[in-house]
């Protein structure tokens, strides 16, 4: 579960607002709005990486992914154990649990190589398996597929499907509504760091009231 209140967070010329938020467990809600709108700033502030100036932010166990993976030096596996080694699971267990989670986003093949040489589809999918394998209650992701190729983006798009459906609660930042359709049961708009749409999928894609998200979705802002 994820819960956001009376959150603002400012930056130089920007200013984030939102009243309210909430995302059940097992749910999806996409993030959309055009350039510099302020969907980064909220993917982080809802992850605890930014403080607010107001507000508050309650949920349980989150993961944040970043538009570029971060990966360490050393193996596919390694990178793959890691976020369970911060969490304290002894180093044998990590890696065995490492390897389902590799296994999962069909790269265990890859297991012993670099994790730096792999390509960029394989990259968000190794910071997927990280992720997955401590079994986070929130995933928060910037903009997951973005520069995949169609097979990595479907991959991709299974596994979060997979996670919802172990209960994971997803906050998807996304610039196609195509994909908040697959994947999300609501989606909201952000405008110059303000909410102008927000409700469930079929209806907020379909039938926006507020003429800005109109035009982005005709793709005319
Ligand atoms: N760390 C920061 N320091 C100063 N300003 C920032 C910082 N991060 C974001 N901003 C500003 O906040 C505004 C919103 O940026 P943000 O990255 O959240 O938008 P976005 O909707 O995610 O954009 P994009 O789709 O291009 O990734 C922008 O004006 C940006 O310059």
């Amino acid at each position: 579960m994820l819960r956001a209140e009376g959150v603002q967070k400012t930056w130089p010329g920007f200013r984030l607002r939102l009243a309210f938020l909430h995302v059940e467990p097992g749910q999806a809600l996409a993030v959309l709005g055009p350039s510099g709108s302020g969907k980064s700033t909220l993917l982080r502030v809802l992850a605890g990486l930014e403080a607010p100036e107001e507000g508050r932010v309650e949920g349980g166990f989150r993961v944040y992914l970043p538009q570029t993976p971060l990966l360490l030096k050393g193996s596919v596996l390694e990178n793959a154990a890691f976020g369970l080694r911060l969490k304290g699971v002894g180093r044998r267990e990590a890696l065995a649990r490492a390897e389902e989670a590799l296994e999962e986003v069909g790269l265990l093949s890859k297991a012993h190589l670099r994790a730096q040489g792999l390509s960029g589809g394989e990259k968000v999918r190794l910071a997927l398996a990280r992720a997955l394998a401590v079994g986070p209650e929130v995933l928060l992701l910037d903009e997951p597929t973005a520069n995949l190729d169609p097979a990595n983006a479907r991959m991709v798009e299974a596994l979060l499907a997979r996670a919802k459906a172990r209960g994971a609660a997803l906050v998807l930042v996304t610039h196609s509504p195509a994909q908040a359709r697959r994947l999300a049961e609501r989606a909201l708009f952000l405008f110059q760091g303000e909410v102008a749409e927000e409700g469930p999928v079929p209806q907020a894609l379909r039938e926006p009231r507020d003429p800005r998200v109109r035009a982005f979705l005709e793709g005319d802002f």
